[in-house]
């Protein structure tokens, strides 16, 4: 997928959903060992259906959500996108002692630092980090490099690409 000049972004990562279920309950058989946990903070958006696959998995049937924007698309309509502040549209009323927060990545660190904040006891998790937020967190799967974009299966689409011969500059 094309990289704009400005993007600090130089590669893709597509996750498909088998790899995203199997990646998660990696991360679950090392939550096992945590616990165990009062409940399930999923961090929305991205970490709505990592939350529920967890859920699944730990038998937790409470899951709250605490809902934070921290990206809004780009001018130029490229899936990277910009950061803007974090803001918290609905957060919980505890320092999440007991609680899991859940989310999908954690790539600058910037989202989990302010919602660290905000639930100081919680276990923060989340299936895939990139090395600037990794120490935010507790616990991930997969660890990928700064400047890989990370495409979850619920932003992409099957479609159609060309043999690569088509491509070769001398057939
Ligand atoms: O470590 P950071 O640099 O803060 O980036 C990671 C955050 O960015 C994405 O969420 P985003 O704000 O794009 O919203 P979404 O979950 O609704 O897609 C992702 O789901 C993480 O929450
Ligand atoms: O889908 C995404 N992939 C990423 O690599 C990323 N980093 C912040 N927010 C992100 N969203
Ligand atoms: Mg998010």
């Amino acid at each position: 997928m094309e990289n704009s000049p400005t993007s600090p972004y130089r590669d893709d990562i597509v996750i498909s959903w088998p790899e995203l279920h199997r990646d998660t309950r990696l991360l679950c058989h090392q939550l096992l060992e945590q616990g165990p946990f009062k409940g399930i903070i999923a961090i929305t958006r991205g970490g709505l259906i990592p939350a529920a696959l967890v859920a699944r998995e730990l038998e937790i049937r409470l899951v709250d959500t605490i809902c934070a924007s921290s990206y809004e698309a780009a001018d130029d309509d490229t899936a990277q996108t910009m950061r803007k502040e974090v803001k918290i549209l609905k957060g919980v009323e505890h320092d999440g002692e007991g609680f899991l927060l859940i989310d999908d990545l954690v790539d600058t660190g910037n989202t989990a630092r302010v919602i660290r904040k905000l639930l100081p006891k919680a276990f923060f998790a989340t299936i895939y980090a990139k090395p600037q937020g990794r120490e935010v967190v507790d616990l991930c799967v997969k660890e990928f490099a700064q400047d890989k974009w990370i495409y979850f299966p619920w932003d992409i689409d099957y479609q159609f690409v060309p043999p690569m011969k088509k491509h070769r500059a001398n057939p």
